[in-house]
């Protein structure tokens, strides 16, 4: 059985459901029958739900890596997607889950506990899952080990608590961590923390970018969306995309809207030579051949050059495959565009991989730095004299995207910023700057669901 995510409620419903449940409730609660021989099932998809969970805060390949071993990969599918949901959810939201546990435990109680209630806020909160369901499965899962035995009438009295009470008001800024909270105010104010704080709640639309030739309305009208500024369909939709229409023909790939963005600002043209040199997975690779260039896909990790493959394959589009570090690419080609999507924190794309708000460490910002300065002098050897550059990162931090350019242009005065115009390429307004680079926030373009976070500057080479 699966555990039974509601159907037909918006995200922005979901988004006001910790709001609506803080009014007290009166209508009486169903009694917790943990001896009725059914209550078992879905309990281990529950308990899955908490070993993602925990994977996911460990580190950050740490949920798909447990998805894809045993217990998860066990589960019936139904099960599995129910348990990926909940450890989503939980991820998503766990400052305010904690925000509102912490309020009723009087003192921490041990992590295995903490796992089991968060896991079941998670449900009751966020995906609607009725309580009594989310309740009788928690107290089950604490009864199930030695360790969390004593504690499952704490479970269940915590969680019957919030349910006949409330959660209470929580904060969209406690799902930050403290140390990216106290940077992106430093970067990017109060008001856009805000912002950036609101957009770690609801589970973003699916986007898809299309082949050339595919109707886009229709497309849209297909996947109950719409289409974007820029070209991309926000899709209606939810669930495995293999099962779309368009999906087989290979008429779309799904990208981000934000993610759109770096290749279109490149604005590779029939004929031209390109290289996209992190390539992998190959969304933007794929936008690149599809705007009719000759296409040089680089990328260290063969590993995640086969998904690029297999999009190619679905496709049909063309593509030159390198399976190399670029430091160590022995080729003497000079290209007329040159895409680097440089490996970054990824702090963006908290909205679809909550995990980085937790996973990313400090110290890692500056290593990564260090790696993009390197990337970017060996990108730039391989552009012809009138050449592009597009640089970009799905990082929100500074150092991996202004700095860097800034660094750049002082090192390398043969080349020079060719502004970017948003309404071109389909970026919001407000994501331009001063120096004609994009900064694209996850708070922007709000009412239409928001954005991935990206930074993209497109440098000329003006001399050799
Ligand atoms: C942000 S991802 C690229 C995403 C890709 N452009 C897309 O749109 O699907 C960064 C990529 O850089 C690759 N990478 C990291 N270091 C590299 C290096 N030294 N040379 C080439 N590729 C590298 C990683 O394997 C990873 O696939």
């Amino acid at each position: 059985m699966s555990g039974g995510t509601p159907k037909g409620k918006s995200s922005a419903a979901r988004g006001r459901r910790m709001a609506e449940k803080s009014r007290p409730r009166r209508e009486a609660q169903p009694e917790i029958i943990t001896d009725d021989p059914h209550a078992d099932i879905g309990v281990e998809a529950r308990l899955v739900a908490g070993i993602l969970l925990n994977a996911a805060l460990e580190k950050r390949t740490g949920l798909d890596e447990a998805l894809s071993q045993s217990p998860a990969k066990d589960l019936a599918g139904p099960d599995r997607a129910f348990a990926r949901a909940v450890a989503m959810a939980a991820l998503r939201r766990l400052g305010e889950i904690d925000q509102i546990l912490d309020r009723r435990l009087q003192k921490a109680p041990p992590a295995p506990v903490r796992t089991i209630l968060r896991v079941a806020l998670a449900q009751t909160l966020v995906l609607g899952t009725p309580a009594f369901a989310a309740v009788s499965t928690a107290v089950k899962l604490a009864e199930r080990d030695a360790k969390t035995r004593p504690y499952k009438n704490l479970v269940n009295a915590v969680l019957r608590g919030v349910d006949r009470d409330g959660p209470g008001l929580t904060t969209a800024e406690s799902n930050l961590p403290d140390w990216l909270a106290a940077r992106w105010k430093a970067t990017y104010g109060e008001a856009n923390l805000i912002g950036l704080a609101l957009a770690t709640r609801d589970e973003p639309a699916t986007d898809l970018s299309a082949k050339p030739g595919v109707d886009l309305d229709v497309l849209a009208q297909d996947v109950e969306g719409e289409v974007l500024p820029g070209g991309t369909v926000r899709t209606g939709k939810r669930g495995d995309v293999a099962g779309w229409p368009g999906f087989e023909a290979g008429d779309w790939w799904v990208q981000d809207a934000a993610a759109a963005v770096p290749a279109r600002l490149l604005g590779a043209k029939s004929g031209e030579t390109v290289l996209d040199m992190c390539a992998a997975p190959g969304g933007k690779t794929l936008q690149l051949a599809a705007a009719g260039a000759e296409v040089t896909a680089l990328d260290r990790s063969a590993a995640r050059l086969k998904r690029l493959k297999q999009n190619f394959d679905r496709t049909g589009l063309p593509v030159e495959v390198v399976a190399v570090p670029a430091e160590d690419w022995e080729d003497d080609r000079t290209f007329d565009a040159v895409l680097l999507d440089a490996p970054c924190t990824a702090t963006g794309t908290y909205r679809r991989n909550p995990e980085v708000l937790r996973a990313t460490r400090p110290a890692e910002v500056a290593k990564l730095a260090d790696v993009q300065h390197r990337l970017l002098d060996v990108a730039a050897d391989k552009v012809k004299s009138g050449g592009r550059l597009v640089y970009c990162v799905c990082s929100l931090e500074r150092e991996e995207g202004e700095t860097q350019i800034i660094a750049f242009l002082r090192r390398n005065p043969a080349f020079r910023t060719v502004a970017a115009v948003p309404a071109e390429i389909g970026a919001p307004d407000e994501a331009l700057t001063a120096e004609g680079w994009l900064r694209i926030l996850p708070s922007q373009w709000a009412e239409r669901g928001g954005v991935d976070g990206f930074f993209a500057a497109r440098l000329e080479r003006i001399a050799d």
